[in-house]
């Protein structure tokens, strides 16, 4: 679908340089971080910081909201995942004035023993935002929650993604559009526009995009 008012390339751009202006690209290559899949990674890409930056939060509701009204204008229902997604969805639900739930990582162990806090009514439609998608490992267990308590999803909205084969794989598996505001490559772009990284880094990074279980593994 072509929308005018949807300029994907220019956004993800804008985001991109966003990212790296808040200080949430952060690099390791000899210490590598472990992220929540147990990979190793020599990048980190923290969204949390967004939601201490009024104006990149709210640009970031802006871009969901639109993509929201012009694409999936059945979404009755914003959920959002623990903890990344939350602060996000409470934002986003607020602008386009519909209600929220959010899905834990796990049921809690004690009250009421809850995956999805929040009203799910059987049959709604719903929209799952993330901050990050990696392996996409988390948000897809919040989309099969949710589908297992009766709704329906069929997007989700992350303000990141790396891009993986593996995640591209299980989003179509399970019939899931996922709408990205910015991604891996954009933001090895925009960090070499702006002289943050060096020749050596954007290599050692792109081998690891193509192959991040490789370089996970050696360092085990
Ligand atoms: O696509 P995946 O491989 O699942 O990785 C991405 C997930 O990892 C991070 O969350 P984390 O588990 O660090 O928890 P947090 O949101 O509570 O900080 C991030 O916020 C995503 O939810
Ligand atoms: O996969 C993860 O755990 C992860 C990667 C990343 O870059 N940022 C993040 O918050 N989580």
């Amino acid at each position: 679908m072509c929308d005018n008012r949807l300029n994907n390339e220019d956004e993800a751009r804008q985001f991109a340089h966003a990212m790296l202006s808040i200080g949430a690209v952060t690099l390791s290559p000899n210490a590598p971080y472990t992220w929540s899949s147990g990979l190793r990674s020599p990048i980190y890409c923290d969204q949390r910081l967004t939601l201490s930056h009024p104006l990149v939060r709210s640009r970031i509701a802006d871009a969901f909201a639109m993509r929201l009204s012009v694409r999936y204008p059945d979404v009755e229902l914003i959920a959002g995942t623990a903890t990344g997604g939350i602060g996000h969805a409470a934002i986003l639900s607020d602008r386009v004035s519909q209600p929220m739930v959010y899905v834990r990582s796990s049921a809690k162990g004690h009250g009421k023993q809850n995956l999805i806090e929040g009203r799910l009514l059987q049959g709604t439609h719903v929209a799952v935002v993330e901050d990050t998608v990696s392996t996409g490992g988390s948000v897809l267990h919040a989309v099969e929650a949710i589908r297992e308590a009766g709704g329906h999803v069929s997007v989700v909205f992350t303000i990141f993604s790396y891009g993986f084969h593996v995640s591209q794989e299980a989003f179509e598996r399970l019939g899931i559009k996922l709408e990205v505001l910015t991604d891996f490559s954009h933001v090895i772009e925009a960090a070499q526009e702006s002289r943050v990284i060096q020749e050596q880094d954007v290599e050692l990074l792109v081998r690891f995009q193509e192959n991040p279980n490789a370089y996970s593994e050696a360092f085990r």
